[in-house]
């Protein structure tokens, strides 16, 4: 029997950039919270993986309320976070079984993610062990290098975006090991542990809502789709 897939859908941090008293997770667009457009997308997934959602544990039961307001009765697992994303998304894989199926590990932030890249993603690491959306910058790029700014070949920059998927074995088996200050993402986890990551092409619109400027973009985001 082919086991079934899982998403952890991480949405146990602050919110610090953006500067709401409210958890910018819980901030609404079109009237409804962000998390709830980020967890639907997964709802159109065939076969549904299995959702884990991870939470602050001081804003669980604030969330189950926002569910309720919002007839938002799914079946879903909730975990508390910890103080940095690594610790919220090791709190979510506790609760994923240790075998040949995948997870996908995904920011709550993110609700534009495309169905189609969410499938894309899946199929890759079926066959890959890891997938990882990226996109092309679509400005120039330079790095600093000794004290001054230098171009750099945007050809070899892709910026990187969630769900990032991999084979729940291998994934589980290198959050186990120590966190390293310089981990931004799963794929640095699992790289830094031996194996290799696979990219795939991501969507554009897949933006991380961080700052209020991002909230201006979510908001004319859903709007074109409404009028479409
Ligand atoms: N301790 C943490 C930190 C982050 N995240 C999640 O990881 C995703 C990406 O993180 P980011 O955009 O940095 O969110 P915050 O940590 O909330 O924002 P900030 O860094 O501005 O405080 C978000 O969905 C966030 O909720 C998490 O689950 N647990
Ligand atoms: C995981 C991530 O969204 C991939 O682009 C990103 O690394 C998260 O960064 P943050 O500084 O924790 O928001």
């Amino acid at each position: 029997m082919i086991p079934s897939n899982h998403v952890v859908i991480v949405a146990g941090g602050s919110g610090t950039r953006m500067g709401t008293d409210t958890p910018k997770q819980f901030l609404k667009i079109n009237g409804k919270p962000i998390l709830m457009h980020t967890i639907e997308k997964f709802l159109f997934i065939s076969p549904q993986p299995n959702i884990v959602l991870v939470l602050p544990q001081n804003q669980i039961k604030i969330w189950e309320k926002l569910c309720e307001e919002h007839f938002f009765f799914h079946n879903i697992d909730i975990v508390a976070g910890g103080n940095t994303r690594f610790q919220s998304v090791k709190n979510g894989l506790s609760k994923i079984p240790s075998n040949n199926s995948l997870v996908a590990i995904h920011d709550g932030v993110r609700p534009f993610i495309s169905v189609d890249v969410i499938t894309r993603c899946f199929q890759t690491a079926e066959i890959h062990e890891s997938a990882i959306p990226v996109i092309k910058p679509v400005e120039s790029v330079r790095i600093i290098d000794n004290g001054s700014s230098k171009p750099f070949d945007r050809n070899n920059v892709f910026l990187v975006q969630t769900p990032q998927v991999f084979k729940s074995k291998l994934i589980k088996e290198c959050y186990s090991k120590p966190e390293q200050n310089f981990f931004t993402d799963d794929a640095s986890v699992f790289e830094y542990y031996g194996y290799q990551v696979t990219t795939v092409e991501g969507n554009r619109e897949n933006i991380k809502i961080t700052t209020p400027f991002d909230l201006l973009i979510a908001n004319a985001l859903i709007n074109k789709k409404q009028n479409s």
